[in-house]
Order: C-alpha cells, then structure tokens, then sequence
C-alpha cells in the first residue's frame, strides 16, 4: 500500500471508529459489537506505526497522550465560569423565581438540570479539533488540563463545526468507577477517596494521562461559552445544539413553565437520586429565554437568572 492509499484507509478507519465511538460513549447505542471497535483500532495502530507522518491529533489511537507533564499551565476563561447562587428550599426557589420575573415582562420558562457532582470543564475546538481542556479554577483562571481530559472517551476529539467554539460541562466519576477505585486502594493499603467528586478532582489533577485514563471518568455538556455562530434564543435549543454536535448532555432535563413544575422536579429528583448512576448535589434552574438571561445579567459573582438548588445534606450513618 503507497502513502496516499494509506491516507484514505487511515481516514475512513478514524471515521468510522469516531462513528462508533459516539455511538458506545456519547448515545450509549453500539452499533457494533467491542470485538469489531477493537480490530478496526488495531488496523490503524498498524498504519499509523507504518506511517506516523499520517498520525493526526483527533486520531482514537491518540486519546492517552506522552510523557507526563511537569506541571499545568494557567489558562484565562474569555468568558468567565460564573458559580450560581445557592437555594435551599422551597421559599428560595419561589424567591428567585420572583426576582426573575420581575427582570422582565415576558413570560418566564425555565430549564431543570441535574447538578453534577463533578468539576466545570471547559472545552474549546478550533477547526473541528479539540485543542484546549481547562479547568474552571477560580472562574476567569484555570489550568489546562487537555491531556487528561482527551482521556474521557465521550468527549469528541474532533467535531464537524469548523469555527472556534468552547463548550463548558462536568467532568466526573460514575458511582461504578469509584467503588472500583476504592476497591483497588484498600487491597493496595492506600487511602481512599471520600467522595465520586473528590476522586475525579484528584484524577484530573494527575499530571500523568495515563493515570487520569486508568480512572475511567465521564462527562456531561451543558453550556456554550464562546462561539463564532450565530447562537439560538433558548438555553433548551443550545442542549440540543450541544447533543447534535456530538456531545454527551445530561437527558434529564426539563422545561418547567411555572414554580410549581420546578417544585415538582425538585421533589422527583430528591427521591430518584439514589438510582442514578453518578451523583448529583442539586437541581440547576435556568431562565430559558436567552435574551431574558442578558437582561437579569449577574450580580457581583453569579447570574441572576440561574440557582443552583441544594439538596440537603445526607446524614452520614456511623
Ligand atoms: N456553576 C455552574 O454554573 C454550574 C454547575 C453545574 C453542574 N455542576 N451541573 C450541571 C449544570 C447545568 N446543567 O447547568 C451546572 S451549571
């Protein structure tokens, strides 16, 4: 086989295999069973060992990258990563619900989300190739973290949008990974982690990518930050637009038209938190309307028009 037939048949095989790789990791929908994924990445190890001038960054065999780093480079989020205001119960949710009214004379929806019990990533594309993975540190600073995060195997190394974008969501580690990690540690003596949040912090904080690999962590998407499009009128259509760019959003989402259908997301969530996969530490609530959200705007450290509901602390058994 010459370069240039080399070229073609390394571009479909990582066609194919970023097709059933958002199929398995993305839409939780195989299309092919693993023995197929793995003979087909083989194939192209092998091609790409014959011709490594052909290796290109958003290749699947390019996930777990080099030598460790020596340390993470600081990076400055363009727009910053806000932390949400805090509601405790009911009272607050109707409080803010109020407020948010009072910023405009539309009618309010908002949007319910579970709040994941993770760390804010962010990740910015250029050209369809994922090129920068931070942290949100302290909100407008954060470090890079891209080797580690290109190890989660949900998030696209390559999407079909050419112009610059950043996407924000919540890197963390299903409940299966941690008790399997904790596991691990308490065989080997080490000690373990307090909590799935604790353990995904402490994994993406690892300066060596195979280590972060080896932790098996996840990701949710929930916002754009920076786009070059022209961007949509509604929170909801941007979690659409989000999934149709090949990101794993969080399904459980819903339009709530009133605080009584807020209320009654809260309720369902408190009681079916328990037989999630992953943990969650509250219900996000967003005013929907995109234009809405610019007139409430924020105060000195938090939009007006977002809460994050906290579910009460759990009593910790003794
Ligand atoms: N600090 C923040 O702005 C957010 C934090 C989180 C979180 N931990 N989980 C989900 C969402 C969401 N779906 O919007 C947000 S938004």
């Amino acid at each position: 086989m010459d370069k240039a037939q080399a070229q073609e048949k390394i571009k479909s095989l990582k066609e194919l295999l970023n097709r059933f790789a958002h199929e398995y990791y993305v839409l939780d929908k195989p299309s092919v069973p693993d023995s197929e994924y793995d003979q087909k990445l083989e194939a192209l190890r092998q091609l790409e060992e014959q011709f490594p001038e052909l290796i290109t960054s958003d290749s699947p065999t390019q996930r777990i990258g080099g030598e460790p780093l020596e340390g993470f480079q600081k990076v400055q989020h363009s727009i910053p990563m806000l932390s949400l205001g805090n509601a405790f119960n009911e009272q607050d949710l109707r409080d803010f619900a109020r407020r948010a009214s009072q910023g405009t004379d539309k009618p309010l929806s908002f949007v319910c989300e579970l709040k994941i019990d993770g760390l804010a990533i962010s990740l910015t594309y250029e050209d369809g190739k994922l090129v920068r993975g931070a942290t949100r540190g302290d909100g407008t600073t954060g470090e890079d973290i891209t080797s580690n995060l290109r190890t989660i195997k949900s998030i696209p190394l390559s999407i079909n949008e050419k112009r610059k974008i950043e996407v924000r969501g919540e890197a963390y580690m299903p409940h299966k990974s941690f008790l399997a990690l904790n596991q691990v540690r308490e065989e080997n003596g080490e000690e373990l982690f307090a909590n799935p949040r604790n353990a995904a912090a402490g994994s993406l904080r690892q300066l060596d990518p195979k280590l972060a690999a080896s932790r098996n962590l996840d990701a949710f998407l929930y916002g754009i930050g920076e786009w070059e499009a022209d961007v949509v009128s509604s929170h909801s259509e941007r979690l659409t637009q989000l999934k149709e760019l090949g990101f794993r959003t969080n399904p459980e989402w819903k339009k709530c038209d009133s605080v009584e259908e807020i209320l009654e997301f809260v309720e369902y969530w408190t009681s079916e938190r328990p037989n999630l996969p992953y943990e969650i530490d509250g219900i996000v609530i967003k005013v929907d309307d995109l234009e809405t959200q610019e007139d409430l705007g924020f105060t000195v450290k938090s939009p007006r028009w977002a809460i994050a509901y906290k579910f009460p602390a759990e009593e910790v058994v003794t």
